[in-house]
């Protein structure tokens, strides 16, 4: 694994250079996908990396978990709350679409859900714009293959640098990096609602999901959702659909 760190630091390194860019920023949430990018973009720019943690009306315990992974890599951090602006979006457009009749309280939560994640989104660009740096992505290579992220949200990234690692593998990586213990042990969630777990929701588990993507025997009913979960979300995985020259 130190092997793999090593070289995912220098592919890091040497992305920015391409770019002609300075480094990378992330957003820290507190839990373990987050924690260690930031631990990695940390190694490969000591001096021009940046965590941002943006609670947007979170569960305050992902403060203190963000807070532990910024002590824990000694990357520079800012932080910017997202509830109030998130509330001003939202409630606007909660009250054009009640005035037309056109509200779905059901499918709102999720839009409610997904924009937390675009407005970290559009945060995290704003601060890269700043100061020169790159977008660095969190998800791994379970998350990717499912489609579990939010199109143009924490799917909206310019780096991937854990695409091919499985959640086992993130894990491993982890305590390799000193991520602490805590955040490494805690159930995968989106925090996107009060009690959200990412394996709840899915229907599946990251141990299936993981074992499916090494090529082991998974029960049906797992493959299954995994399967329905790749196909639905092939469109996440690439750019605009666009038509041929008519
Ligand atoms: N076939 C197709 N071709 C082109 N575009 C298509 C499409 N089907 C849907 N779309 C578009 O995509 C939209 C749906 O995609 P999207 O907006 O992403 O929404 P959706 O996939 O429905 O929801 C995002 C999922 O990711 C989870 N998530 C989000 C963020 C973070 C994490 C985490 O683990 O931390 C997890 C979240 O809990 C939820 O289950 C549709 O509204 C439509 O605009
Ligand atoms: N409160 C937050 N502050 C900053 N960034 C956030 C916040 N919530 C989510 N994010 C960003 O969105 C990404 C996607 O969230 P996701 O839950 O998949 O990863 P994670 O929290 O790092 O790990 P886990 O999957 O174990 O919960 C995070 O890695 C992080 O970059
Ligand atoms: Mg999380």
């Amino acid at each position: 694994m130190e092997e793999k760190i090593e070289k995912l630091i220098l592919w890091l390194q040497e992305q920015v250079k391409n770019a002609n860019l300075n480094g990378l920023v992330v957003g820290i949430s507190g839990g373990i996908d987050s924690a260690v990018v930031a631990h990695l973009i940390k190694r490969a720019f000591p001096n021009n990396s940046l965590g941002v943690i943006m609670p947007c009306k979170s569960n305050p315990k992902d403060v203190e978990d963000a807070m532990k992974v910024v002590e824990s890599s000694g990357i520079n951090y800012v932080k910017i709350d997202l509830t109030e602006t998130h509330n001003v979006l939202f409630t606007s457009i909660e009250k054009e679409l009640k005035d037309k009749g056109e509200w779905d309280k059901e499918k709102a939560r999720l839009g409610d859900a997904n924009m937390r994640a675009r407005l970290r989104m559009t945060t995290l660009y704003a601060v890269a714009n700043n100061f020169g740096y790159l977008v660095t992505g969190t998800d791994n290579a379970a998350e990717w293959y499912t489609g579990y992220f939010t199109k143009y949200g924490d799917g909206g990234v310019d780096l991937v640098p854990l695409v091919n690692f499985t959640k086992g593998e993130v894990r491993e990586m982890a305590k390799v990096l000193g991520v602490p213990k805590e955040i490494i042990e805690k159930a995968p969630s989106a925090g996107l609602w009060e009690g959200q777990t990412d394996e709840n929701e899915m229907g599946t588990t990251y141990e299936m999901i993981d074992k499916y993507l090494k090529g082991e025997a998974v029960p049906d009913k797992d493959k299954q959702v995994i399967e329905r979960m790749h196909r639905i979300s092939e469109h996440k995985r690439n750019l605009a659909a666009k038509p041929p020259k008519f």
